[in-house]
């Protein structure tokens, strides 16, 4: 897909012919992706206004021919320039020979073709009603002289004729049938669209998020370091080695450049602390090594020695110590033999979190930023990046499942379902009759179809997506009238507190670790964010499963709202990825959600609520629980990614460890139950001969699962 020209298209500020174009807006040209190979790369440098701004203050644009006119003097358009459209402003009326010099003028300048750039048409679409006539008025007076040329009134009265076709632009359509007016996604103003079709850039773009309403912008900000490098098939994330040269310098992030949610003003101490805070050493990704072993040349490049105020932390040599004062030696990090299997399906992540109770997530983060080259790209710096993950695994509670562990756990799916490579079958069907070699079925990773930003909001998301969980069902929540329930309208209660808490905390200055991105991709990178988070809510499920089950024959990776729900699908997948990990690690998710459930049950008894069915620790039915959850909840989505390939198949494998694991577990639960209902049965005949009907019998009858799981009951509905 060949990259969209600069410059031209995108969104013209309203402009009157004729009169200074108004104060400019901060508005970016939407760059484009294109493809090759596969490969993602932003590009076309994004243009502010500003530029076009006096581009547009040094050219106007005939309104006739569309051609540029070279700037006039003031007193040229007081002089009532036909060309002066301004409302009553400086309008005079021609001498016969001016108006030959300059008809003759605008008529050299005429393009042949249209011009590329949308601002040089713009202006036609902004002829009014007046305007036309004023120039039919000057025309039918010059076709009155006498001493008009031949071929000059017949000019003259072709452009009569043409002043006759009224642009459709009167019914609120331009020359093209688009819209005249569009909203300006930085200021929210009216915009009116030249005439031109406006340059939609190849990514299609999403206009509102559901969390903000805000308009989002377009497109993937245009920073060459966003550009993915193609990740080789037998690609291993530790021979991670990004090029060098991919990074441009990042624009710093000026005060000026602040957007609506502008980090809280916080007291005085901790402003100062921020603003003094330096760190010169960045975190690159490991050098090629394929035996696991973290390389510590990693370690030596970090040893400038970067000191901060200690105020917001310091990095002395390759030891970060946080605001609130954790300690982290990156060399140690580098080296961890546990980190070293992260990109192991199986990998032993209640061992993990046992060696670092408080910290496994940052910890993980950590690694998973640095495999994917993150520090670097987005000039991350490492106190602040510790600050914010630190901070927040300190925001979640430790409660059986809903902890810090749980998002390491989902942080690391992502990042295991993004880095290992997959043979995608998405996207139109090769015809049968085509000529065309099949299109390579070469195993890539997701990632390498993600740009860096799209990779850093999800593995940032999954750290976030839980924060502050407080281990009950938004359903509870609202049964209860739970604050937040009311502050979010009874609507995705858990997961907007989650997006917005964890945002706020990434507002405050010393967490700021995005501090680096522009404007545009800090308003992407957010927009993206709080879309991974909000799609944890399981109430849109089947919808987002649904949505893509219909693209999966037209998805287009280069599509920047297709790699969203590739994402969201991913996110979702880890979030709920407990079945489909081997089964010591499932049946500790498991013993955990279900004591979790219980203490909702428990409390649901103290407040004299009814008790969610398979919360009453007096009548646990994990078997059955597990059974439903699996059959109505994990495997659609499983199964729809696996369908569609997007499920990694290691080597030696013929299908995804994922669902091996999912078919195993779910048959130890149907084995489960089908024990459960013997023996009552053998309980239930054994009581029959003796006269007695037992019970509990009665209640092994398996209840509707859509109807009374809790993991489904108050989600899914
Ligand atoms: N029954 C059951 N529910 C689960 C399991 N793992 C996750 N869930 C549910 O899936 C939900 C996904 O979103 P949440 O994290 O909010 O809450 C999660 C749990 O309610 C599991 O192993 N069994």
């Amino acid at each position: 897909m060949s990259p969209i020209p600069t410059g031209g298209g995108g969104i013209s500020p309203p402009v009157i012919i004729g009169s200074a174009p108004p104060p400019l807006h901060h508005l970016h040209y939407f760059g484009a992706a294109s493809s090759g190979g596969g490969r993602l790369r932003d590009r076309s440098p994004r243009l502010s206004v500003g530029t076009i701004g006096s581009e547009m203050r040094r050219h106007r644009v005939d309104s006739f021919s569309g051609s540029t006119i070279p700037p006039t003097s003031p007193n040229m358009l007081h002089k009532g320039s036909p060309f002066n459209q301004g409302a009553g402003r400086g309008r005079g009326v021609m001498s016969d020979s001016h108006m030959q010099k300059t008809y003759h003028e605008a008529m050299r300048q005429r393009r042949t073709s249209l011009p590329a750039n949308s601002l040089a048409l713009g202006k036609l679409s902004q002829i009014t009603g007046s305007s036309l006539s004023e120039a039919k008025g000057l025309i039918a007076d010059m076709l009155m002289s006498r001493e008009l040329p031949g071929n000059v009134a017949t000019c003259l009265r072709a452009v009569a004729t043409l002043l006759e076709q009224r642009p459709n632009h009167m019914n609120g359509l331009n020359d093209f049938g688009l819209p005249c007016v569009v909203e300006n996604p930085y200021s929210g103003e009216q915009l009116h669209v030249g005439a031109s079709k406006p340059r939609v850039s190849n990514i299609t773009f999403s206009t509102v998020t559901s969390a903000t309403g805000l308009p989002t912008i377009a497109a993937e900000p245009n920073k060459a370091r966003s550009s993915r490098q193609v990740l080789s098939p037998t690609f291993h994330p530790s021979s991670l080695a990004w090029p060098r040269g991919a990074m441009d310098n990042a624009s710093a992030y000026g005060a000026e450049d602040c957007s609506y949610w502008k980090p809280e003003q916080h007291d005085s101490t901790s402003t100062n602390q921020t603003s003094t805070s330096t760190s010169t050493s960045t975190i690159t990704s490991a050098p090629p090594n394929h035996n696991h072993s973290h390389n510590h040349h990693t370690s030596e490049h970090l040893r400038k020695e970067s000191v901060s105020r200690k105020e917001s932390g310091s990095h002395v040599d390759t030891v970060v110590t946080t605001i609130d004062g954790q300690r982290y030696d990156t060399k140690e990090l580098d080296g961890d033999q546990d980190l070293a299997d992260v990109e192991d399906w199986g990998f032993p992540i209640f061992n993990f979190a046992k060696k670092y109770p408080k910290t496994c997530l940052s910890r993980l983060t950590y690694t998973v930023f640095r495999q994917a080259d993150l520090f670097r790209i987005f000039k991350v710096s490492p106190i602040k990046f510790f600050n914010y993950f630190h901070a927040l695994e300190k925001g979640y509670w430790e409660i059986p499942y809903h902890n810090r562990i749980h998002a390491a756990d989902v942080l690391h799916g992502c990042f295991y379902m993004s880095v290992h490579p997959v043979k995608p079958q998405i996207g139109p069907p090769p015809s049968p009759d085509s000529l065309l070699p099949p299109p390579t079925t070469a195993a890539i990773p997701i990632m390498s179809s993600m740009s860096t930003l799209e990779l850093m909001a999800l593995y940032t998301a999954a750290a976030m997506h839980d924060y502050d969980h407080p281990g009950r069902t938004n359903a509870f929540l609202v049964a209860a009238e739970d604050k937040k329930a009311i502050l979010y309208n009874d609507r995705s209660v858990l997961e907007n507190h989650h997006a917005a808490e964890s945002w706020r905390l990434l507002c405050h200055s010393e967490n700021s670790f995005i501090e680096n991105l522009d404007a545009a991709e800090t308003k992407r990178f957010r927009y993206l964010v709080l879309e991974y988070i909000l799609a944890t809510d399981l109430k849109q499920h089947f919808e987002i499963i649904m949505t893509f089950n219909e693209k999966t024959n037209d998805m287009d990776l280069t599509n920047e709202s297709d790699r969203l729900l590739l994402a969201k699908l991913m996110i979702k997948m880890a979030d709920i990825n407990s079945p489909t990990k081997p089964y010591n690690l499932h049946r500790q998710w498991t013993d955990r959600i279900c004591e979790e459930f219980y203490e909702q049950g428990d409390e649901e008894m103290r407040r004299g609520m009814v008790i969610t069915p398979y919360m009453d620790r007096n009548d646990a039915q994990v078997a059955k629980l597990q059974d439903s959850f699996i059959a109505h909840v994990v495997s659609p989505l499983a199964v729809a990614m696996n369908e569609a390939g997007l499920l990694p198949i290691l080597p030696g494998l013929i299908e995804p460890e994922m669902m091996i694991n999912l078919k195993h577990n779910h048959q130890k639960w149907l084995n489960e139950i089908e024990i459960i209902n013997a023996s009552t049965a053998a309980n239930c005949n054994g009581a029959l001969s003796n006269g007695v009907i037992e019970e509990e019998s009665t209640a092994s009858d398996s209840p509707d699962p859509r109807k009374d799981s809790p993991s489904l009951d108050s989600e899914l509905d």
